[in-house]
């Protein structure tokens, strides 16, 4: 596995504030990491300092194996980013402001352009300072997927974009995943990180809290249970790992821990099981683990 960006430690102080105390964590080529936090969390900061726009206090951020404050303009060459809210210059079109990002990565693809363009349902023909603020974010996801990158950082890219076009960005995403590309998406769309992510760092107040795939992280929360058995489903109120029991005839709902999965089950078995449905917890639930007070 390639190791395209890899942070340990990092540390970023705004005077007396302390933006960053604990950031670490990697993205491999061919991965999409899910950067997840609430607002003011340290997503921009981190994203920031990968981009070598601000310096870090303290700790190691490395881009292709390049340190990212030194070597920013190399490592630049091979990148794409998209912030939240992309920033165009008024009087040049959208098409023009595409061609002029391309240029300055030194060059791109024309016939991704267009493909994208059209997919996008971008008019690129109109002078950008008329543009909503979807179209502007397309302006930007266009030029930053028209170009050939190794690395693409994300920060909110989907912001004022409907549920199609979200689907169209969350498709391009893929291929280019697919084409062994690294891709950091920062985004409060967790049902868009659910659907992308390999991984999953959730960061809090600085640091981060949570690193894994969504499979390691759903481990450590439960399930929601319905179980309907012939015989009477009370006694499983006492089975060990079964949370929250509540009972309707021979219908229960419960929360259950993933490690008492097997006792939960053949517990439920001596009783008879006519139907048993388990959900896995989704990143929304994991995300709000962290989050609630
Ligand atoms: N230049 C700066 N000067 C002072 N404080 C800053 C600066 N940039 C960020 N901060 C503070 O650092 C903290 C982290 O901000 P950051 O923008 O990284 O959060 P975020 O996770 O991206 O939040 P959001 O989801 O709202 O974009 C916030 O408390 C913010 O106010």
């Amino acid at each position: 596995m390639t190791e395209i960006v890899k942070v340990l430690g990092l540390q970023k102080r705004f005077g007396k504030f302390k933006a960053l105390h604990d950031v670490s964590f990697t993205v491999n080529a061919g991965e999409v990491v899910g950067f997840i936090g609430p607002n003011g969390a340290g997503k921009s900061t981190t994203i920031r300092t990968l981009l070598g726009i601000i310096n870090r206090d303290a700790g190691d951020a490395k881009i292709f194996g390049k340190d990212v404050w030194k070597d920013s303009l190399e490592i630049h060459k091979r990148i794409s980013y998209v912030p939240g809210d992309v920033a165009l210059w008024g009087s040049l079109t959208g098409g023009e402001i595409i061609d002029l990002f391309m240029k300055l990565h030194g060059g791109g693809d024309q016939q991704k352009r267009d493909y994208l363009i059209q997919r996008f349902e971008l008019d690129p023909k109109k002078k950008s300072k008329g543009y909503s603020k979807g179209n502007r974010q397309k302006v930007g996801l266009i030029a930053a997927l028209s170009v050939d990158s190794d690395l693409y950082i994300f920060d909110e890219p989907t912001s004022g974009l409907d549920p199609l076009m979200e689907a169209v960005f969350q498709d391009e995403v893929e291929t280019i995943k697919h084409a062994g590309k690294a891709i950091l998406l920062s985004s409060h769309i967790l049902s868009e990180v659910e659907r992308l992510a390999d991984k999953v760092v959730i960061i809090r107040q600085g640091k981060v809290v949570e690193v894994g795939t969504l499979d390691e992280l759903r481990h450590l929360t439960r399930s929601t249970v319905t179980l309907v058995t012939q015989s009477n489903v009370a006694k499983m109120a006492s089975v060990n790992g079964v949370h929250d029991f509540k009972q309707s005839g021979n219908q229960a709902t419960f929360s259950a821990d993933n490690e008492f999965i097997n006792d939960i089950l053949s517990e439920a078995a001596k009783l008879g099981v006519k139907k048993f449905e388990s959900v896995p917890p989704t990143l929304e639930d994991l995300f709000m683990r962290h989050y609630e007070v």
